[in-house]
């Protein structure tokens, strides 16, 4: 039996399937004593942008890596692009990409090499074309044959974000795409970004503790906290349904343990 014919069969993909970028059923993760991600299920449209919100600890960044197939769920189904992860990692991985400024890459290699290496690993075509096509787009211009590890933090989320960006990917995971970067930076991320998924139809799921950040970008949010979905929705129903005018508001609410639509100085729940 070939490896191939050893697969168990992936279920037929319904039209639900087809219009779903992520699918996530009953997830969970437990790291020895740490539920880190307790039984949660969400999808992310095609074409939408979903923000993944919640303190420290709440599971976001353990979310993110058992979708893209880097940490092994304890329990629960994932499906990417219509395929089950991480069983069919390979035929998904080309077409996703993923960007944290809290991963480096190797300092030594210039930007140009580095963007190289990476666009060789997705089998990029045109691959000199596609690298002068975003150091146009992102403005790499100056710092493109400078080594990696001497950029500032700014220029080295731009390259991170071009690297994410190589393979033209239908689904973005972003892990705080703007952490540490000045605001007038931070705004022109957000501003490619968007305008990436709407030139390409392509999804993002962003994991952020910046909420103008999320309340700029995102259609739809998702508030995690201990590892479970405490809402999800879109920002405007959310804001409404804690009666608060801002997302930073509702956080505060959920991180306070206060119930819907109390007031700030109310006792938790
Ligand atoms: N490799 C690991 N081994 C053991 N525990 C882990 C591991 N990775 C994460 N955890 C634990 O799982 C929980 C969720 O962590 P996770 O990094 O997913 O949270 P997060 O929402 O991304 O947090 P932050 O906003 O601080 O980045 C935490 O209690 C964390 O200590």
């Amino acid at each position: 039996m070939t490896a191939e014919t050893a697969r168990t069969p992936e279920p037929p993909a319904t039209a639900a399937h087809a219009a779903a970028a992520i699918e996530v059923a009953h997830l969970v993760k437990v790291y020895k004593a740490t539920r880190a991600v307790d039984d949660i299920s969400f999808s992310v449209a095609r074409g939408s942008i979903t923000g993944l919100l919640g303190g420290n600890g709440a599971g976001k960044t353990t979310t993110i890596a058992m979708i893209m197939g880097l940490v092994l769920p304890t329990a629960g189904r994932i499906r990417v692009l219509g395929h089950d992860m991480p069983e069919r990692r390979a035929d998904v991985l080309g077409r996703i990409n993923f960007e944290s400024p809290y991963v480096d890459m190797p300092s030594r290699l210039t930007v140009r090499q580095n963007l190289r290496v990476f666009g060789k690993l997705y089998d990029v075509p045109d691959l000199p074309g596609r690298i002068a096509e975003l150091a146009a787009d992102l403005d790499l211009g100056d710092f493109l044959d400078r080594p990696s590890g001497k950029l500032s933090a700014g220029q080295k989320t731009r390259v991170a974000l071009a690297k994410a960006l190589i393979n033209r990917p239908e689904l973005l995971l972003l892990d705080e795409p703007t952490a540490s970067l000045d605001p007038d930076t931070a705004d022109w991320i957000r501003s490619h970004l968007e305008t990436y998924c709407r030139q390409h139809g392509a999804s993002i799921l962003l994991a952020s503790h910046n909420m103008l950040e999320v309340e700029r970008l995102c259609d739809r949010v998702i508030i995690m906290k201990r590892g479970r979905i405490e809402d999800d929705d879109a920002p405007a129903a959310i804001m409404a349904r804690y009666n608060r005018a801002t997302l930073e508001e509702v956080f505060l609410d959920v991180a306070r343990g206060r119930a819907r639509g109390e007031e700030q100085g109310d006792q938790p729940a």
